[in-house]
């Protein structure tokens, strides 16, 4: 019998997730998510044929949909998971395994939250589990065991690569692939406003930025794909690709991306102060 799995919350993250394990094979009739408003209840039971409850004055959602749980997915925002962690503890299965995908939320945070004894895994995913490419990091709290974390495991196994780390690692990921995926659409979108710079239409332009990165995406999941290679192999020497990386070597790309990455895990650990103070 499968496993029942429940995600509290099902937004950009919860979905891209849900997508990617319904994807690999888990029965809709096994998963059930909660949200607050009917109307993405609605959306996300039509879409994917799970069991939908949205935030109602008669029961509690999340209270209701955690009893019998094997697996249970924490996807609100940061600010949120504490009260839900409360809300839901007296409820858990002792044997259920809670995962929460929660940037700058510690394991300390979370297990302090649930009841004495809960198996607790932080993880941090990243969007592109909604079409099998995603990347998750998984860090096992202190009553987590090997059959808690393969639990954990499997949730994401069908629809990306899922690594262990410690969890002070933690942040650090969330800067490189939680957020990632936004800094490789903000490149595409400023190809694509290149592209209009010089006179393209916006819908060449688009289909120009988006079919390069998606093109080029594609070539990197390659088993023994390495970037530095590929670059080389698109600059030809004395070319025009060769001008353009000098431009941005010259203009501080590398460090560009580095600053940026050090100020989103900085964010990171500025809110787990927040949320301790809270
Ligand atoms: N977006 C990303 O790329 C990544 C996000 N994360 C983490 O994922 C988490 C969610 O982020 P994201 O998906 O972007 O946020 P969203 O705002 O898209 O989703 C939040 C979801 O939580 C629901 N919700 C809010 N409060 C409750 C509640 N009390 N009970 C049940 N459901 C509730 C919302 O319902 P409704 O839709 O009805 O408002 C919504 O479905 C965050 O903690 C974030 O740090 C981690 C890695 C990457
Ligand atoms: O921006 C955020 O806070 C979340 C965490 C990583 C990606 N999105």
């Amino acid at each position: 019998m499968s496993k029942k799995t429940v995600f509290l919350g099902c937004g950009s993250m919860g979905e891209a997730i849900l997508t990617g394990l319904l994807a690999a094979g888990t029965p809709p009739q096994s998963v059930y998510v909660t949200v607050r408003r009917a109307e993405r209840a609605q959306e996300l039971a039509q879409r994917h044929g799970v069991t939908a409850l949205a935030q109602n004055e008669d029961s509690n959602s999340n209270t209701d949909a955690v009893m019998g749980a094997d697996v249970v997915i924490l996807g609100v925002k940061p600010v949120g998971i504490a009260g839900l962690c409360r809300e839901i503890a007296d409820h858990l299965e002792p044997t259920a395994v809670v995962i929460s995908v929660a940037a700058a939320v510690s394991l300390a945070q979370l297990e302090g939250a649930l009841k004495p004894g809960q198996a607790v895994v932080r993880s941090m995913p990243n969007t592109p589990l909604k079409v099998g490419r995603g990347v998750v990091a998984l860090s096992g709290g202190s009553h987590v065991d090997e059959s808690a974390l393969s639990a954990a495991h499997q949730v994401f196994d069908g629809s990306g690569v899922v690594l262990d780390v410690p969890e002070e690692q933690q942040n650090a990921v969330s800067a490189i692939s939680g957020s990632g995926p936004a800094y490789v659409f903000y490149l595409a979108e400023a190809m694509a406003a290149a592209a209009r710079d010089f006179g393209l239409s916006p819908e060449v332009a688009g289909v120009l930025a988006r079919e390069t990165v998606a093109g080029a995406g594609l070539m990197l999941a390659e088993p023994g794909a390495d970037p530095a290679n590929l670059r080389r192999a698109v600059t030809s020497p004395h070319g025009t690709t060769e001008q353009a990386i000098a431009s941005f070597e010259h203009q501080g790309l590398p460090n560009m991306v580095l600053v940026a990455a050090k100020a989103a895990a900085s964010r990171a650990a500025e809110m787990t102060g927040e949320l301790a103070s809270a």
